[in-house]
C-alpha cells in the first residue's frame, strides 16, 4: 500500500481529501496537530523520516486572514518554517512534497489573470507568510509542486458558503462587499487534483513540477456570489435573505484583500490533463450536499 500524508487533515482541504476515492494500492494517512504540530519542526522531520509514505501533501496551515494581522509570529510559523521543515524532511527521505498555497501572494491589481511565475506581492502578513512558505519549499531541493489556490468552499469547515447560510438564518438583510472578484473553489475538486499530482510525483520522478495554479472556472465578486448561494438556497427549500453591495471600506477588516483573484490554470491543464469546472456546478454540488436537492 503507498500512503500519502496529509498535513491539517482536520481542515476543511483536509477533510475533502480524506473523502477522496483513491485508486486501489493507495491511502491517506491524515495528521492533525494532535499527531503533528506543524510548529514543532523537529517532529515534523522525525515524522517523515519513520513514516516510509510516498508523499506529502501539506494542507495545514494559519488560514484566518485577519488574525495574522496581529498574530505575526504564529502565522509565520505554520505558513513559512513548517514548509521549510516539511520540504526539507521530504528532500531528506527522497518523497514529494505537494504544497497548498493562495491567490493572496498576488496584489490582485488589474484584470490580468496571474501567471504561475508571476511575481508575488502580497497585500498582507497571512499572504506574505504563505509566499516565504513557497519560496522555502522551492529552494529546498526535493521534487515539489506548489499549488495556489482561492476561495476554498465545501460542506465542512470554515468558508463564506456556510457563514452566508448561518447568517441569512439570522438576518434578513447581510452587507457583502462587491469590490473583490475572485473564483470560488471546490475543496473536493483541488483535493483531486492535489492528490494525482502527488501520485504522478510519486511514481516518476520526472513528472511535471513547479508551481501550479487551480480555481473552479470564471469570476464573481463576493456580493454576487452570495446571492447565487442564496438563491441556491432558497431554491432547497433552506434561508434566505437580501445582499447589499458594500465597499470593502465599509467592512471591518484588518487585512487588505486583492482586489481582482484570478488565478490562470492553463499549465495545470497541460501537464496534468486537470480541467477546472465551472464554480457554479461545484457550488450546486456543495449546496446539495448541505441541505439536499432543489425543490
Ligand atoms: N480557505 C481558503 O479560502 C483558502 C485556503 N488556501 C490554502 O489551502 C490550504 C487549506 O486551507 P483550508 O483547509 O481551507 O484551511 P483550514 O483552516 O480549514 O485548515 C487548516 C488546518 O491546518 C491546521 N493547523 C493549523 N495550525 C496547525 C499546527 N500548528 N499544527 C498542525 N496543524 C495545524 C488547522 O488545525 P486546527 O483546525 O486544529 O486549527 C486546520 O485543520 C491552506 O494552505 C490555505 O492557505 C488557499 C486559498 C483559499
Ligand atoms: C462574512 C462576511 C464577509 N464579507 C467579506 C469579507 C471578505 O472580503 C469576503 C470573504 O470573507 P472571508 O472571511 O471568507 O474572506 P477571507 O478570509 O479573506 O478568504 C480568504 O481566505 C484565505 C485563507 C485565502 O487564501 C483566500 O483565497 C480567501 O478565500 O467577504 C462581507 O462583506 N460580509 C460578510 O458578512
Amino acid at each position: 500500500m503507498r500512503t500519502i500524508l496529509v498535513t491539517g487533515g482536520a481542515g476543511q482541504l483536509g477533510t475533502a481529501l480524506r473523502a477522496l476515492p483513491l485508486p486501489q494500492g493507495w491511502s491517506i494517512h491524515a495528521a492533525d496537530r494532535t499527531t503533528l504540530d506543524l510548529r514543532d519542526s523537529d517532529a515534523i522531520g522525525r515524522f517523515i523520516a519513520r513514516g516510509h509514505h510516498a508523499a506529502v501533501i501539506n494542507a495545514g496551515a494559519y488560514t484566518d486572514v485577519d488574525g495574522a494581522e496581529t498574530d505575526v509570529v504564529e502565522a509565520w510559523r505554520i505558513n513559512a518554517l513548517a514548509p521549510a521543515a516539511l520540504a526539507a524532511a521530504c528532500a531528506e527521505a527522497g518523497i514529494p512534497l505537494v504544497h497548498v498555497s493562495t491567490d493572496y501572494v498576488f496584489d490582485g491589481d488589474g484584470d490580468r489573470m496571474r501567471q504561475p511565475h508571476d511575481p508575488v506581492r502580497p497585500l498582507g502578513v497571512y499572504g506574505a507568510s504563505k509566499a516565504a512558505g513557497e519560496m522555502a519549499v522551492t529552494t529546498a531541493g526535493g521534487q515539489h509542486a506548489i499549488v495556489r489556490t482561492a476561495w476554498l468552499v465545501s460542506a465542512h469547515g470554515h468558508n463564506f458558503v456556510r457563514t452566508m447560510l448561518r447568517l441569512a438564518a439570522e438576518r434578513d438583510s447581510i452587507g457583502v462587499v462587491s469590490d473583490q472578484r475572485g473564483s470560488p473553489t471546490s475543496a473536493a475538486d483541488l483535493a483531486r487534483a492535489l492528490a494525482a499530482i502527488a501520485m504522478g510525483l510519486a511514481l516518476d520522478p520526472e513528472a511535471p513540477a513547479g508551481i501550479y495554479h487551480f480555481s473552479n472556472r470564471g469570476a464573481v465578486s463576493w456580493a454576487d456570489f452570495a446571492r447565487v448561494i442564496l438563491a441556491g438556497s432558497a431554491a432547497r427549500g433552506g434561508p434566505r435573505a437580501r445582499i447589499e453591495n458594500i465597499a470593502s471600506s465599509a467592512y471591518p477588516m484588518r487585512a487588505r484583500r486583492p482586489a481582482r483573484s484570478l488565478l490562470c490554470t492553463q499549465a495545470i491543464e497541460r501537464d496534468y490533463g486537470i480541467v477546472p469546472r465551472p464554480w457554479e456546478e461545484a457550488l450546486d454540488e456543495i449546496l446539495d450536499q448541505l441541505m439536499g436537492k432543489k425543490l
